[in-house]
């Protein structure tokens, strides 16, 4: 590939031998008149960790939640494109929202447990999906996503303590246990780790590079150390777009863009 001039975009997929998990081509939203995301096109990797990265209002956020329809809640809202997993247009709304939401699972920027114990923080969504019934597959189940998401020992003397009792790190793994627990495709992830000290923050990149091995996660970060510790794949997004998207060591050792450049290496201005 040619060098491009300094500023212009380079959005093309990186070379990758994963499977495709969402396909996502022309994708455009507006904000009432205000166009937040720009005919984005780019393929997302199953079992892989992608990190968006990019300036502050550049659609990252707004971006993620195309994955898992949450856009549709806010009003004036009006999107154009296609959110392809499977082969079935999500945006479309050919998918059923509920059961869109139980393969896609979202973990936000400030950890957020249901107002009930830790038990029922894990074991309410599988109950609702009938994804299990009697009370030892519940407790199996709690159990196998504390340990996947590395909070069992921390709490298994306390399941019946209310989730809002545990360290803010410990609740952000308690969030991941649930989003873990209906045993989803791929977990959404919003700055996952800035309301967090640097202790919970490396156990939850740890846990982050266990979880690739079973969901595909997708993550945006302001943390460009903690982009090029955990994800494979990293999309720097600006002004709407994706302006380049590569594999994290191209992209972090040798970035085609010069506006890539300056916001990995702390120069945008
Ligand atoms: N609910 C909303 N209503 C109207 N405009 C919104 C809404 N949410 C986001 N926007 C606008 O859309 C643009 C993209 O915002 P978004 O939050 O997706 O960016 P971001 O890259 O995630 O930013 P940050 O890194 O600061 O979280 C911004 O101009 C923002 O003001």
């Amino acid at each position: 590939m040619s060098q491009p001039q300094a500023g212009q975009p380079v959005t093309r997929n990186p070379d990758a031998n994963h499977e495709l998990s969402i396909r996502v081509r022309d994708l455009s939203l507006w904000y009432g008149d205000s166009q937040a995301l720009k005919n984005l096109s780019i393929d997302l990797y199953q079992k892989n960790v992608t990190a968006l990265i990019g300036p502050s209002g550049c659609g990252k956020s707004t971006f993620l939640r195309c994955l898992n329809r949450m856009n549709d809640l806010i009003p004036g809202v009006r999107i154009e494109g296609l959110v392809e997993m499977d082969g079935r247009d999500v945006n479309g709304r050919k998918m059923d929202e509920v059961a869109l939401r139980r393969r896609v699972g979202m973990v936000f920027q400030k950890p957020n447990p249901f107002p009930k114990s830790i038990y029922e923080n894990i074991a309410y969504a599988p109950r609702m999906h009938d994804l299990v019934g009697r009370k030892a597959e519940q407790d199996e189940l709690v159990e196998r996503a504390l340990r996947d998401a590395g909070l069992w020992e921390e709490v298994k003397d306390k399941l019946h303590q209310p989730g809002t009792s545990l360290s803010g790190g410990q609740q952000q793994r308690l969030c991941i246990a649930r989003a873990i627990a209906v045993q989803p495709d791929v977990i959404l992830m919003d700055e996952p780790t800035s309301a967090l000290d640097p202790i919970s923050t490396a156990t939850i990149e740890d846990l982050m590079d266990k979880l690739k091995k079973q969901f595909t996660i997708i993550t945006v970060t302001h943390n460009m150390q903690q982009a090029a510790r955990v994800a494979d794949y990293t999309a720097f997004f600006h002004l709407g777009e994706i302006f380049e998207y590569n594999d994290t060591k191209t992209m972090f050792s040798n970035p085609a863009t010069k506006k890539a450049e300056d916001y990995i290496t702390g120069r945008y201005g």
